[in-house]
């Protein structure tokens, strides 16, 4: 640490990994005061050209948001963001449904991945004490030391050394790599046998969008799902998700199949898509796979802490990890100010506190997976969420569905998880209970007529022998 003129030494800081994340946690650090130097392996993407059309973009909710307002940036990125008030659901058969996220209108944002990096590295720029080197991919670091290795694309070996290293550097991090030599990582990785392959989906023929533009499109079928997110220029970033193995049986059939392919399963789409535009992508990308990373702890000493992707990568089936990545960024800043940057200390208990929640959205991302592909049409989805919804309209203040805590709330996720259980224990006990006072009801019902029919009849019983007695003498 070098005195920064004043008593207190000014921390120097290195963040790897000049992402979603890193750029943020750039800016956070920057507002502490530190001495920041980002690393990031990839060009500056400021400079790379703009290709029309193809943007990717994510959902952006509460979570990020928040971590964004920290930073002076929630306004800035909000307003080029559009609304998704609801998600829309496209049958198979081309029924169309909408189904509002939240009772008082809240949204979920769809902002530009591009868009939102770049706004982030250029406000940790603003701040002189941030300084950014691009095309610098770390490859060695020695962590109790604070020292890093870059390589740069003209073959020339960079090193620096630093009072703290923050890896942001996602979800094939090197900074997780070099932690786990040094310290006792517990780690665990599960890539899925689904892939994912961004469709461009153009303007309508009148430049206006070529389908509602409010809305998170969602195509749910079988072991198959696309969902669709609108942006500024009046596309969609369409995302097909599939088994590798279906992705290269479509392959196999050439152009053609993929237009066969999606007439039997995505047919409302090859319009909106564009055969031209379908068969391009197709056949020139193939599934990109997806990986759900967790480990234990996400620091060395008061040396180094891994956070966003690196840290906890997981499955998109919320469309939380670039805003579980963000909070990380507020519940460390929390944290650093609780222990007035004590980093001996800080650090430990933000891997404490920081893991189980993380690992709990991991958990709740892939649990989604698989449910999603259990809700195997639109019909059982649709039920699944108007349940959700009528016992939330029911018991406001005790049932909140799970993606209301999880998209429209900051309840920490290890907590949303356990709110979720109870709740589902409770509407299990509910339905149950109620099952069971409708069949004893029923039964009781059943057992009244069966007790006076049969009484009735016994009685008719005696009747008969009294009839026959004195009207048949017999
Ligand atoms: C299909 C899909 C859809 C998604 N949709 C959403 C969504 O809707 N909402 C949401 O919240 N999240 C979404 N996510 C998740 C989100 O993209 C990630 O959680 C987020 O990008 C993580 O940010 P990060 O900065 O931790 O990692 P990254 O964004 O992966 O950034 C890591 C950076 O580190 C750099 N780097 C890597 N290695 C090195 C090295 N050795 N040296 C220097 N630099 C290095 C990389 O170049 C990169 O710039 C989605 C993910 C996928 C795959
Ligand atoms: C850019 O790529 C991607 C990829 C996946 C996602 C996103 C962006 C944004 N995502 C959101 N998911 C939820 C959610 O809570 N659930 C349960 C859903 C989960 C899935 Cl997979 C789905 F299709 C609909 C809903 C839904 O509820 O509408 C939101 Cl709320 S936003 C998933």
């Amino acid at each position: 640490m070098d005195s920064g003129g004043g008593d207190t030494p000014v921390v120097k800081a290195a963040v790897v990994g000049g992402g979603l994340v890193g750029a943020l946690q750039a800016c956070f650090l920057a507002k502490r005061g530190f001495q920041v130097d980002l690393y990031e392996g990839r060009e500056d993407i400021r400079k790379m050209e703009v290709v029309k059309g193809r943007s990717i973009n994510l959902a952006l909710s509460i979570r990020g948001r928040a971590a964004l307002r920290h930073v002076g940036l929630e306004e800035e990125i909000t307003s080029k963001g559009i609304p998704m008030r609801a998600r829309r659901i496209h049958g198979r058969d081309g029924t169309l449904t909408n189904q509002p996220y939240d009772k008082d209108g809240q949204a979920i944002l769809s902002v530009d991945r591009r868009n939102l990096n770049e706004t982030l590295l250029t406000k940790a720029e603003t701040f002189p004490n941030v300084k950014l080197h691009f095309s610098h991919k770390l490859t060695r670091a020695d962590l109790d030391k604070g020292e890093l290795a870059f390589s740069t694309p003209n073959g020339d070996a960079v090193s620096d050394t630093y009072d703290i290293v923050f890896g942001t550097d996602g979800a094939y991090s090197t900074m997780r790599r070099q932690l786990m030599r040094v310290n006792r990582i517990n780690f665990s990785q599960e890539y899925i046998p689904h892939g994912y392959m961004e469709l461009f989906i153009p303007p309508a023929k009148d430049g206006s969008f070529g389908m509602l533009p409010n809305y998170l499109h969602i195509w749910p079928r079988d072991e198959f799902m696309m969902i669709g997110l609108p942006n500024q220029d009046k596309t969609f970033t369409g995302t097909l998700f599939m088994p590798f193995d279906e992705f290269d049986r479509v392959h196999a059939k050439g152009e053609e199949g993929v237009i066969a392919f999606f007439q039997e399963h995505f047919p409302d789409a090859i319009n909106i898509i564009g055969e031209e535009n379908l068969r391009k992508t197709f056949m020139s990308s193939s599934g990109l796979p997806m990986v759900s990373v967790k480990c234990y702890p996400y620091h060395h000493k008061d040396k180094a802490v891994i956070m966003g992707d690196a840290a906890h990568a997981m499955v998109p089936f919320y469309g939380q990890g670039m805003n579980c990545g963000f909070e990380d960024c507020v519940v460390l800043d929390e944290i650093l100010d609780k222990h007035n940057n004590n980093f001996k200390t800080a650090l430990p208990e933000f891997s404490k506190i920081r893991s189980p929640d993380a690992q709990a959205m991991c958990d709740l991302a892939m649990y989604n997976y698989i449910e999603m592909r259990h809700l195997v049409n639109s019909k059982l989805f649709l039920m699944n969420k108007k349940l959700d919804n009528f016992l939330f309209w029911l018991f406001p203040r005790s049932y909140m569905p799970l993606y209301n805590m999880v998209t429209f709330s900051r309840i920490r996720y290890s907590i949303v998880i356990n709110k979720w259980k109870h709740q589902k224990k409770v509407v299990r006990f509910c339905l149950l209970s109620t099952l069971i006072a409708l069949s004893m009801l029923l039964g009781v019902g059943f057992w009244n007529r069966s007790h006076i029919t049969h009484h009735h009849r016994f009685h008719w019983g005696s009747h008969w022998h009294h009839f026959r007695a004195r009207w048949l003498r017999v």
